[in-house]
């Protein structure tokens, strides 16, 4: 039951696989309620649903049905879990994954909405991880260099196929009747507040990290993008532009329409979005610089903010109050981590595995993780590559793949799930290396995502960086910073915040637990990470 006069604010965190949403006391981040909704068509990959439209390779697509879905069955949960009414709901802030961008018409209908172009999968939502636009990045990225466009030096050098250039250069290529239907190319956590407020806009962190948009020039100009493709001068002027507002900011209030159907009032303020990684920096109780934010799901992201703008290659991103305000907000990332792990469970464990685990009412995860816990680190003689789904940092391209040395005739299962979990972390390192070489010091490591309930997944992490790594005492760290962001839409008249730092102070907790080195695995560890760099830099240059 709701306590008189309380304030509360909802977090929506779309990411890959569901959206999870939390309501929140704004007078103190208490998570009154939670739920989620699990996508229901998920992750399109090879066939294109309700068709026999078969999707080639490195394609990921969503249906953007599923995310109206999502805040539409999960919000009146929230309200009917705690059992409050909706008047004493202030605000709402979103987090999305990205660089996840559909195609709309001026009104912002999915073009996959409609019966003409349902079977193209062009109309659809590209995902993040679709990764099929890397032959359009590549062009992009040599035609940049050869012209010294500003933008590359935001992005450390070079572009991923995941941002949203070559992903609309890939429809103009390969569908040019969905290209010219296109009045919008939006990222999916603008879509939904636009569909939530009727006011379209774009958000900062999006149009900064995977628009090529910077406070400082702007978008790429007609010039560029003429040079890219005759016909392809006007894409950003005709279908990217929208006011770019930086999350926190309020674009508008519910419709009348929406906040019938949620149970909420049209006085609900709802943020301009953000991305789902970037979330995870308040979430975690993070609201200043020099503290590394690794927000650990089906792919990872590392976030740390600087006082000031550093420029060198490796990192993702770099965007001036693109996590918040006041401080330049780097973004590095790991194109497959938890994916990595799914994709070993559903093909590389034997059968004996699975009938061990059921007979113990084991998850596989569990039994794979009390075997792998039992190996001491360098025991299992093997050495991975974390790039199953191509590198994002520090090398940013989406063509590498994994690697594996060192099978003998007694590897087993858990040795080479091991050797897959310390060369995410290697990848980590390797992140952290470069970003302390070309920027400024780390002193605190966070964690937050799926991947922190694997504990001694969380621990080789330590034992490889050499640093303690704080977990969030959020169990939905994102989804809690999305909230923040509602928060500070709402505004301190409405209840909520004007100032970022102190809404992170107000709302989030310390850390629920810490994992510290042990040092006589980072020493171990020190040895073996000298064999992944070698790898590393023998692959890494296909
Ligand atoms: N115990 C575990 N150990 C390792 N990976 C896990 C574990 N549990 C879930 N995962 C992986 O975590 C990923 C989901 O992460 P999560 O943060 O929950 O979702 P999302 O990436 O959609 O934000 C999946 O790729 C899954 O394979
Ligand atoms: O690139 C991104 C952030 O900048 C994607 O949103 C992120 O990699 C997807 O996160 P998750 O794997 O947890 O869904």
């Amino acid at each position: 039951m709701s306590v008189p006069n309380t304030k509360y604010v909802i977090g929506l965190d779309y990411g890959t696989e569901s959206c999870r949403a939390l309501l929140v006391d704004v007078t103190n981040g208490a998570e009154i309620a939670a739920a989620v909704y699990p996508y229901r068509h998920g992750v399109i990959t090879g066939v294109l649903p309700e068709t026999e439209v078969e999707l080639k390779k490195d394609w990921a697509l969503q249906d953007p049905a599923d995310y109206l879905e999502g805040f539409k069955t999960v919000i009146p949960q929230l309200l009917q879990k705690a059992e409050i009414s909706g008047e004493s709901v202030i605000g709402i802030g979103i987090d999305f994954t990205a660089c996840t961008v559909l195609p709309t018409l001026a009104d912002g209908t999915p073009l996959c909405f409609l019966e003409r172009y349902r079977k193209n999968p062009h109309a659809w939502v590209k995902l993040w991880k679709h990764h099929a636009a890397q032959p359009e990045a590549d062009q992009i990225n040599q035609l940049a260099m050869e012209r010294h466009e500003p933008f590359l030096a935001y992005y450390g050098g070079k572009i991923s196929s995941e941002w949203a250039l070559p992903k609309l250069l890939q429809i103009f290529n390969e569908a040019p009747e969905i290209y010219k239907a296109t009045a919008r190319f939006i990222e999916a956590g603008d879509w939904i507040v636009w569909q939530m407020t009727g006011q379209e806009s774009r958000n900062a962190c999006a149009a900064g990290y995977k628009g090529l948009w910077t406070h400082e020039n702007g978008y790429p100009g007609s010039e560029f993008l003429a040079a890219l493709k005759p016909g392809f001068k006007a894409a950003i002027t005709d279908t990217m532009q929208g006011p770019i507002i930086a999350p926190g900011r309020k674009v508008g209030t519910l419709t009348r329409k929406v906040a019938k159907e949620l149970g909420l009032t049209t006085e609900v303020a709802v943020s301009a979005a953000t991305i789902d990684a970037h979330a995870g920096v308040p979430g975690c109780g993070v609201g200043s610089p020099g503290k590394m934010v690794m927000i650990m799901g089906t792919s990872s992201c590392q976030m740390v903010m600087t006082k000031r703008a550093h420029f060198f290659n490796g990192f993702a991103g770099i965007v001036k109050d693109g996590i918040l305000p006041g401080y330049y907000g780097y973004e590095y990332g790991q194109s497959a981590v938890g994916d990595i792990f799914a994709w070993f469970i559903e093909n590389a464990v034997p059968y004996q595995y699975y009938r061990e685990a059921e007979s113990r009412g084991l998850g596989l995860y569990a039994l794979l993780e009390e075997k792998a816990a039992g190996l001491m680190p360098g025991e299992n003689d093997l050495v991975a590559l974390d790039w199953q789904n191509g590198n994002r940092s520090i090398l940013m391209n989406a063509n590498l793949r994994g690697v594996v040395i060192g099978y003998s005739l007694r590897t087993k299962p858990e040795a080479i799930y091991r050797a897959l979990i310390e060369a995410t972390a290697f990848g980590t390192r390797k992140i952290v290396e470069t970003h302390e070489n070309g920027a400024e010091p780390i002193d605190e490591f966070f964690a937050c995502g799926g991947l922190t309930k694997n504990h001694m997944l969380m621990q080789i992490y330590a034992d490889v960086l050499g640093r303690p790594v704080k977990i969030a005492s959020s169990a939905q760290p994102v989804a809690l910073g999305a909230a923040i962001f509602g928060a500070l839409a709402a505004g301190n008249a409405a209840g909520g915040y004007d100032n970022s730092m102190e809404a992170v102070q107000k709302m989030i907790q310390p850390a629920a637990r810490i994992f510290t080195p042990n040092e006589r695995n980072h020493h171990i560890y020190q040895n073996v990470y000298q064999h992944y760099l070698k790898l590393h830099d023998y692959f890494g240059v296909l």
